[in-house]
């Protein structure tokens, strides 16, 4: 890799605020394309932020502002690749970029040295030809690539002056494949070209049609910024809009191949087909497989440049963010993820700093139901959500120096299901939401967050379960970690799920230490130091438990897992549902009857059977007794279970072993309460156990679940509509 050189004097950093900002005294630097900061520890890592950094360096050698090439061989370096990201180049020092732009970027965004991303692009500008750009997360490619627009709009406007005019046309569209991401590119748009005057219109879901019109055809449309189904809407419906985007010459994709896995393909094409074929393409993202490299493919159709900030020996997350596996099965994820918030908060107090954590699930329907489960777990009073929305918005947080268990805890549910209003409002307000010692704010959501939606100072992202698609695991992970903070990261994965670590073997991703399979069972039975606290919220979670909410998440994870069985080699269906079957278990509800659809969804893929399927799976998989991953795979045969159960001699196949061991747990636990279950409820549990082994059956039949209807279609989760009402949505 090649390395060049800066000027950093170690002078400890003064300030921990923003990235940059005013009075920063920022070396003269200009690293290209692989840089390396020198330092022997890692700054930023230390000092909470990339502003620190720059802080760092030594005004003495920015007075000076050798030429770029002296810089190259101005000093020695270390690796440190976590700074990577952030190469110090003064804003200031880019001669190609707009004055107006300039002033933005120093006066309202406040920013004084460009990332490694916005380097590369700056410094290639202006870019004649499409481009494909791949960059770490929360490196800040949304402004690169809007500065880079930014300029092309503005020649585009020398050429052609009367394009400017309102409602004539758009200087450039960008495509983002969720409303969150959309509107924060907005924000950042019109900071951008707040002295140019110019206008920022959005066409996005969910909004007024025809306030989007009006805005479009009366105001200034420099930048656009839309979500693919309202740019498709708009292009079929309103001729205008349609003509407008016939002469639109820059083009941005954001997040390209997250839009691919929503199913946007089609909308993606149309798009490309209304577009003039001389415009410029950007394509965005922090990871690019070949799925977004098809695309590029025929989207770029030009001169293409392909800008890898990453780097081919180097992992696609940042080093100051700590990633660690839990594995768990889905009976103990709920505790297992209150006691890892619990613990996170305590930390984080400990250095006097608030938390702030998200949490991931594979579905809308678990989102809904674990954001329940979790709020009345972890807060005080378990508010509701509208109560602890109004709560947030008071001007103090959180009650410091007392226990975590007094704590504010705010949390906030957010999937691509609700309306626009709440989706806006709860991701406004989580973004807002300070880090103050003592203050709490959780964020329950689904992949719709997981890309390019920045909440600043998130210091812990959780994922309960495997991503929508493998790279989402980078992406969700990068919600934390951002402009050069430290954060936490923690997957939790079923015994099915294990094999996902091999899709993210290039991660640097370590077995937790703490969380053993023992410390496991003691956080299920209420016996760690926060335990006492968790037992008496438990009551209160299984008393207001909505069964129809708990049944509709266990079938949308059916449903989710057998759409994605490539990311944990294929399991067969049985394995699908055993693996699933446990999810209900602490509720002492039984898992219900699948709906007709996805049981046909079920049968009709029933042919599809992977090594998993198979007994005799040990030796193929990870060995937990290791901390590291190791390539063999994953031997089972060293975990115990409560009550000295072992998965032992079970093989993951065996239905009569899980069984087993779960009637031992029960003996074992008698009337014990724990997050398991309680004595005679539990026993419920266990005729459905039975029915279950007793073939598949049991599944489709009448079970506990068929109060709701006849149809084992909708029955145990949707009362009153007829039809297929099940709902494994991921977004
Ligand atoms: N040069 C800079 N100086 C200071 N802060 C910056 C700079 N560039 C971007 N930021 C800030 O860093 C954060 C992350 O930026 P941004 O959201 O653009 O990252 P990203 O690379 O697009 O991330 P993702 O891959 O998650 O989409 C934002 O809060 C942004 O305002």
């Amino acid at each position: 890799m090649q390395q060049f050189r800066t000027l950093i004097s170690r002078r400890a950093p003064r300030s921990l605020g923003r990235l940059s900002g005013p009075g920063t005294a920022a070396a003269r630097v200009v690293p290209l394309y692989n840089c390396v900061l020198a330092s022997k520890t890692p700054l930023y890592a230390t000092s909470g932020c990339m502003h620190s950094l720059m802080r760092s360096i030594s005004s003495e050698a920015l007075s000076r502002e050798p030429p770029h090439e002296d810089l190259y061989n101005a000093a020695s370096l270390d690796t440190a690749s976590a700074q990577n990201e952030y190469v110090p180049v003064p804003f200031k020092s880019y001669k190609n970029v707009d004055p107006e732009t300039m002033r933005a970027i120093t006066n309202v965004l406040k920013f004084e040295t460009a990332s490694k991303v916005q380097d590369q692009i700056i410094s290639r500008m202006p870019i004649k030809g499409d481009i494909l750009v791949k960059a770490k997360t929360g490196t800040g490619k949304t402004i690169a690539f809007l500065i880079s627009a930014i300029e092309a709009i503005r020649r585009e406007y020398a050429q052609s002056p009367d394009r400017k005019r309102k409602g004539r046309s758009i200087g450039c569209l960008i495509i983002s494949p969720t409303r969150e991401l959309a509107k924060q590119i907005a924000i950042e748009a019109e900071k951008l070209v707040k002295f140019q005057g110019w206008g920022v219109q959005q066409v996005v879901g969910g909004e007024s049609m025809n306030r989007q019109l009006a805005g479009l055809s009366r105001m200034r449309s420099d930048i656009v910024i839309g979500t693919p189904g309202r740019v498709v809407d708009f292009l079929q419906n309103q001729e205008s809009f349609k003509e407008q985007v016939a002469a639109t010459k820059v083009l941005i994709l954001d997040e390209a191949d997250m839009m691919l896995d929503m199913g946007f393909r089609s909308e993606v094409d149309k798009i490309i087909e209304n577009m003039p074929a001389d415009r410029q393409s950007f394509l965005v993202s922090a990871t690019i497989d070949k799925k977004v490299k098809a695309l590029a493919s025929k989207l770029l159709s030009r001169e293409v440049e392909e800008i890898d900030c990453v780097g081919k020996d180097d992992a696609n997350t940042h080093a100051n963010v700590k990633q660690e596996y839990i594995q768990a099965d889905f009976s103990q994820h709920l505790p297992v993820m209150s006691d890892l918030i619990n613990s996170h908060i305590a930390r984080n107090k400990a250095e006097g700093r608030g938390a702030k954590i998200v949490v991931f699930l594979p579905t809308v329907k678990a989102a809904d139901f674990y954001g329940n489960v979790l709020r009345n777990m972890l807060s005080k009073n378990a508010p509701s959500e509208d109560m602890a929305l109004n709560r947030s918005r008071a001007p103090r947080f959180g009650n410091r120096g007392r226990n975590t268990f007094d704590d504010v805890v705010s949390l906030y549910v957010l999937h691509g299901r609700l309306s626009q209003i709440t989706r806006t409002r709860r991701s406004n307000i989580f973004r807002g939401f300070p880090v103050n010692a003592g203050s709490t704010s959780i964020l329950v959501t689904t992949d719709v967050s997981a890309r390019g939606v920045d909440y600043p100072d998130v210091s812990m992202v959780i994922q309960a379960g495997i991503p929508s698609e493998t790279p989402a695991y980078i992406h969700r992970l990068g919600r934390t970690g951002r402009a050069g903070k430290s954060g936490e990261g923690v997957i939790l994965l079923s015994p099915m799920e294990m094999p996902f670590l091999k899709e993210i073997k290039d991660v640097p991703i370590i077995e937790s230490e703490k969380y053993t399979p023992e410390y496991i069972q003691k956080v299920c039975n209420f016996e760690t130091d926060s335990g006492k606290h968790f037992a008496s919220r438990w009551a209160r979670v299984l008393e207001r438990l909505d069964p129809e909410q708990a049944f509709a998440a266990y079938i949308s994870l059916v449903a989710f897992f057998a759409a994605s069985k490539d990311l944990i080699r294929n399991p067969n269906n049985e394995m699908i549902i055993d693996g699933v079957k446990d999810a209900l278990k602490p509720f002492d509800l039984p898992p219900p009857s699948l709906p007709r659809g996805l049981q046909m969804q079920l049968s009709s893929s029933s042919s599809n059977r992977g090594g998993y399927g198979n007994s005799g799976q040990r030796g193929n998989g990870y060995n937990r007794s290791n901390n590291r991953m190791r390539d063999e795979g994953y031997n089972r045969s060293n975990i115990s279970r409560e009550g000295g159960g072992s998965y032992q001699g079970s093989g993951y196949g065996s239905r009569n072993g899980y069984d087993r061991n779960n009637r031992n747990d029960r003996e074992n636990r008698g009337e014990r309460q724990s997050w398991m279950g309680r004595g005679s409820r539990n026993d419920r549990g266990s005729r459905n156990d039975r029915e279950t082994q007793g073939g598949r059956q049991s599944w489709m039949g009448r079970g506990r679940n068929d109060r709701g209807g006849r149809d084992g279609q909708n029955s145990g989760f949707s009362r009153g509509g007829g039809g297929s009402n099940w709902d494994g949505s991921r977004f």
